[in-house]
């Protein structure tokens, strides 16, 4: 089931539901509880919690009443804890009180060579960078400290995602109830996140594109999300979606061979090519059926169009015939280029339409750059214009008009590099060919193409068509076990 991330407001309201729990103190008890248990679990699988040694950085809200409350309790284990208050005025009264009752040390600094440093100097409150006295404290420490985020790594925008300079990078977070927008849009600086139960629920519930919701509303997928169409008993190579790739040229067939193998790779269904590198592209894939002419191309159930295919007058007459069916649209690179020039060609569009643009597209699309708050950009674009928009990135954004995102963090950077966006364009198109809806089609093929760069890197720069090559065992781990339902029913057709 796919993960809602609440903003800031909504996480004070599911505070607020609860009633005592937040206003006797139990629920900063539990958090302060989960994130002791999760430091205390970083010093057992490195040799135990006796004699081990953690510090604190204390700011003036409720953040720092969590670290100081885990830091008592970690004390209690036989933990030397040691804190630095930034507010020592506004520090937690009772945090500090149970600190200082379970043995801690508050100094100006904290000593070197700490096994763990909670940062408790913001979390939901924070606005802006970390001040200067918290970064020196933290620009310290050696890179045998683990750092631990109480809520979020302060300096990080609890809604945006936005990462000030400075702010702190964790190696692990631990929040509470439900993950914030900031641990999937800032996931790079979050390290791993651990949600502990602290017994509040979600305010808004199930999301229903109501007025009452907060818009947008962000989500990200588990693998288990991720419905990959497999051909059933009774498929054939037409009954399982035919896409349609127009990409590339004769001159530069890169694109064209990329986008395309990356369709052939991506399901069973049949892969046309239209284009003049329709030669290069059967010489690679003989499975293709290549015309050089649109006119000639035969019947599709998705169209890909744009990746090198150029910004001519022939590319506009093209653009407007393939948009002008009721077939669903990939539009992606040129094609863009020529969208934002004549956005008329998907203004009045009902059939599913999903753009893929980078952000130096999405700024030619918009005429504004995408700014700190991708998710507020990516989102209006998406309800402005009524169609699907997936904006490429480390943290892939794909909005649809009602307003729900769904969010795919890579979990490496090896897929910025040339061509890489050729096979995404693929992987999406056969996806929608196979009845995918455009952001169930831009989710998973931003998961599988994150997955693959993954495996095909280990660790080495890769290019596109290493990328490409490592396509099928990545999308295998989407699919091997979960084919079928417990009735026999395809997956694919619920
Ligand atoms: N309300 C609750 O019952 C619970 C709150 N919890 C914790 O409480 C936090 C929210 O507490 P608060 O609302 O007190 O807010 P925070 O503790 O996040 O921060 C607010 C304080 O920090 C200051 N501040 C803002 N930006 C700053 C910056 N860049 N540098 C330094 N100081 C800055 C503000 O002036 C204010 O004093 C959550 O993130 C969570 O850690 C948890 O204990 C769970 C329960
Ligand atoms: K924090």
């Amino acid at each position: 089931m796919p993960t809602r991330h609440l903003t800031a407001d909504e996480v004070r309201d599911a505070e607020r539901a609860s009633g005592h729990l937040l206003t006797d103190g139990t629920l900063m008890r539990r958090a302060a509880h989960g994130v002791a248990q999760v430091v205390a679990g970083e010093l057992r699988s490195t040799g135990g919690c006796y004699g081990r040694s953690v510090g604190v950085v204390v700011g003036a809200g409720d953040n720092g009443g969590d670290a100081l409350f885990a830091a008592a309790d970690l004390a209690r284990r036989g933990v030397a804890t040691h804190a630095v208050l930034l507010a020592p005025d506004k520090a937690h009264p009772a945090g500090l009180s149970a600190f200082r009752a379970a043995g801690g040390r508050v100094g100006d600094q904290l000593p070197d060579g700490l096994d763990v440093v909670i940062d408790g100097v913001v979390g939901i409150g924070g606005r802006g960078p970390l001040r200067p006295a918290a970064a020196e404290v933290f620009d310290a420490l050696g890179p045998e400290t683990t750092i631990v985020a109480v809520d979020l790594p302060s300096g990080v925008d609890a809604d945006t995602g936005e990462v000030h300079t400075p702010a702190v990078r964790a190696d692990i977070t631990v929040t509470f109830g439900f993950p914030r927008r900031a641990h999937l849009l800032a996931a790079p600086v979050c390290g791993r996140v651990v949600v502990v139960d602290i017994g509040i629920g979600d305010p808004a519930g199930e999301f229903d594109g109501s007025s009452k919701t907060v818009s947008p509303q962000l989500f990200s997928y588990s693998d288990e999300d991720i419905d990959w169409p497999l051909p059933g008993p009774g498929d054939d190579k037409y009954t399982q979606g035919v896409v349609g790739i127009i990409a590339g040229s004769h001159r530069y067939p890169g694109a064209a061979i990329l986008a395309t193998g990356a369709a052939v790779t991506a399901t069973s269904g049949m892969t046309r090519y239209v284009g003049s590198a329709h030669a290069e592209v059967v010489a690679h894939f003989p499975e293709v059926v290549a015309a050089p002419d649109l006119a000639d191309a035969g019947r599709v159930q998705a169209w890909v169009v744009g990746p090198g295919m150029g910004t001519d007058d022939a590319a506009l007459t093209t653009l407007r015939t393939v948009l002008d069916t009721d077939l669903p649209v990939l539009l992606d690179a040129d094609a863009l280029t020529v969208v934002a020039e004549h956005p008329e060609l998907v203004a009045r569009r009902a059939a599913p339409t999903l753009l893929t643009p980078h952000a130096g597209e999405f700024a030619r699309l918009t005429g504004a750059g995408v700014g700190a708050d991708r998710l507020a950009a990516v989102a209006d674009l998406a309800s402005r214009w009524s169609l699907t928009v997936l904006l490429k990135g480390r943290i892939t954004l794909i909005a649809e008009p009602s307003g729900r995102v769904v969010g795919n963090d890579a979990g490496s950077s090896w897929a910025a590099t040339a061509g890489a966006g050729d096979v995404l364009s693929g992987i999406a198109g056969s996806l929608l060919a196979a009845g995918r809806s455009p952001q169930e089609a831009g989710a998973a093929a931003a998961r599988v193409h994150a997955r693959a760069a993954e495996l095909a890197s280990c660790g080495a720069p890769i290019g596109a068509s290493a990328l490409l090559g490592a396509l099928r065992p990545a999308i295998r781990e989407f699919t091997a076990p979960r084919g079928r339902t417990r009735t026999g029913t395809p997956r694919s057709s619920r």
